[in-house]
């Protein structure tokens, strides 16, 4: 059975994972993990009224509200005497340092004038002026860190201000990669007639680095039942997920899927797209596996796809929709087949607006276009799309 794309992913969604595991890191190391726990904020920010200007923190009279003032004592930034204006008082305040009780406004320094304790403004200010109050920015309580989000670069410096040392995420999941073929050898290696360079290991490798992953080098095994038993179940020792290519399809040489079987269980499907049909799960010894197909096109889209969001539910991280926005296509696409398309292209801009443009070639095994694409085009089953028809484009990069 020809399984729908959407189907085939909730297939997935519901096939029991274990649960991810928790670890501390440091906070300079958290960006781009997936936190473990909700973070709310334990502090308000700016924790006390401080001063946002190098200047004067002054006590407004409705009489004189341009001084003068009497000049009254000082506090720089780090400051921790408790300090309190009477109206017509002025201190002198550096920014970051505490206000006193009492200020109802910063005047910059730029903008006075000193007359030995005597303080003139060059105009009234506005009450609460370059005042940064107390929870001003964030208050206690609010929510800076959902458990299962990814920890952005940026977020950091809010979590330090928050005096958060360590952070509470979820274990890098160890995804082991192997290819299975004959025919494979390694790059680096001379080529052998009739051999070709194992092309989806290098590549999967790198996108589950990318992914933020824990990738383990599983090698290449040869159509050998011995072989591929023995590497599976080393795999299944140190892995938390393992990802096959080849061999998903209907060959002879296939000993992956009765590897599988023998020490697990291995459910094979078909998805209704193209590349990428052919498509297996099971588990090896209780680890997640998942069977790429050969062809390394559909097994790059099979990975990101398929893969990828079931490695996100593994890493503890919240499902996340594929990035994407609508395009037009720069020429007529037709997809006769039953299977939806996914079509390798690029961006191109044409009087300042963008439009997606197809490569000629989009054969399963063609890495050159997919080694330049841009986009993935989401092409329905037997439609015919005009020059111009807008298509819904995955962002690649
Ligand atoms: N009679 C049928 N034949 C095929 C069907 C089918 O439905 N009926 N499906 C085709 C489709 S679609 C695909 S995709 C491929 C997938 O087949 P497998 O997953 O079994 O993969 P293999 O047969 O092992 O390899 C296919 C192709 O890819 C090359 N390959 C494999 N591994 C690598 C690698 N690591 N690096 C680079 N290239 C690799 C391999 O040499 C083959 O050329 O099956 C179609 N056939
Ligand atoms: O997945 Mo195959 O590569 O559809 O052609």
């Amino acid at each position: 059975m020809l399984l729908s794309l959407e189907a085939m992913l909730a297939r997935l969604a519901a096939q029991p994972l274990p649960p991810p595991q928790v670890e501390s890191v440091p906070l300079q190391q958290a960006a781009g993990r997936i936190s473990a726990a909700t973070v709310v904020a334990a502090l308000d920010l700016p924790p006390f009224a401080a001063s946002a200007m190098d200047g004067y923190a002054v006590a407004m009279t409705t009489a004189a509200p341009a001084g003068p003032y009497r000049l009254a004592g000082y506090a720089a930034a780090g400051s921790c005497e408790a300090q309190r204006l009477e109206p017509g008082e002025a201190l002198r305040v550096l920014t970051g340092a505490p206000l006193p009780a009492g200020c109802t406004a910063v005047v910059p320094q730029e903008q006075v004038r000193c007359d030995g304790p005597q303080l003139h403004l060059h105009a009234s200010p506005q009450p609460g002026a370059h005042m940064r109050l107390p929870g001003s920015e964030l208050a206690a309580g609010t929510p800076l860190l959902q458990q299962g989000e990814r920890i952005r670069t940026l977020q950091i410096g809010l979590l330090a201000s928050q005096g958060i040392a360590a952070l509470q995420v979820y274990r890098r999941v160890r995804v082991g990669v192997l290819s299975s073929g004959n025919e494979l050898q390694q790059p680096g290696e001379p080529l052998a007639p009739g051999r070709i360079y194992d092309a989806n290991r290098p590549q999967l490798l790198a996108l589950l680095a990318q992914a933020g992953t824990d990738p383990v080098d599983l090698g290449t095994v040869p159509d050998d039942m011995g072989q591929t038993l023995a590497c599976l179940r080393s795999a299944a020792a140190r892995c938390d997920v393992i990802i096959s290519s080849g061999g998903a399809s209907v060959g002879d040489a296939d000993h992956m899927r009765a590897a599988v079987a023998q020490l697990g269980a291995i459910d094979s499907w078909r998805v209704a797209i193209k590349p990428g049909k052919p498509f297996a799960f099971g588990q090896v010894d209780g680890v997640p596996f998942l069977a790429l197909p050969g062809n390394p096109v559909a097994a790059a889209v099979t990975y990101l796809l398929l893969a990828q969001p079931l490695l996100r539910r593994a890493a503890g991280g919240m499902a996340a929709a594929p990035q994407a926005r609508q395009l037009p296509l720069t020429q007529p696409v037709h997809n006769p087949d039953e299977r939806r398309h996914f079509l390798r292209a690029r961006l191109v801009e044409r009087q300042g607006v963008q439009w997606a443009e197809p490569f000629a070639q989009q054969g399963s095994a063609a890495l050159s276009t997919l080694a330049q694409a841009a986009l993935l085009l989401d092409i329905p089953a037997a439609a015919t799309l005009p020059a111009g028809a807008p298509v819904r484009a995955l962002i690649l990069d």
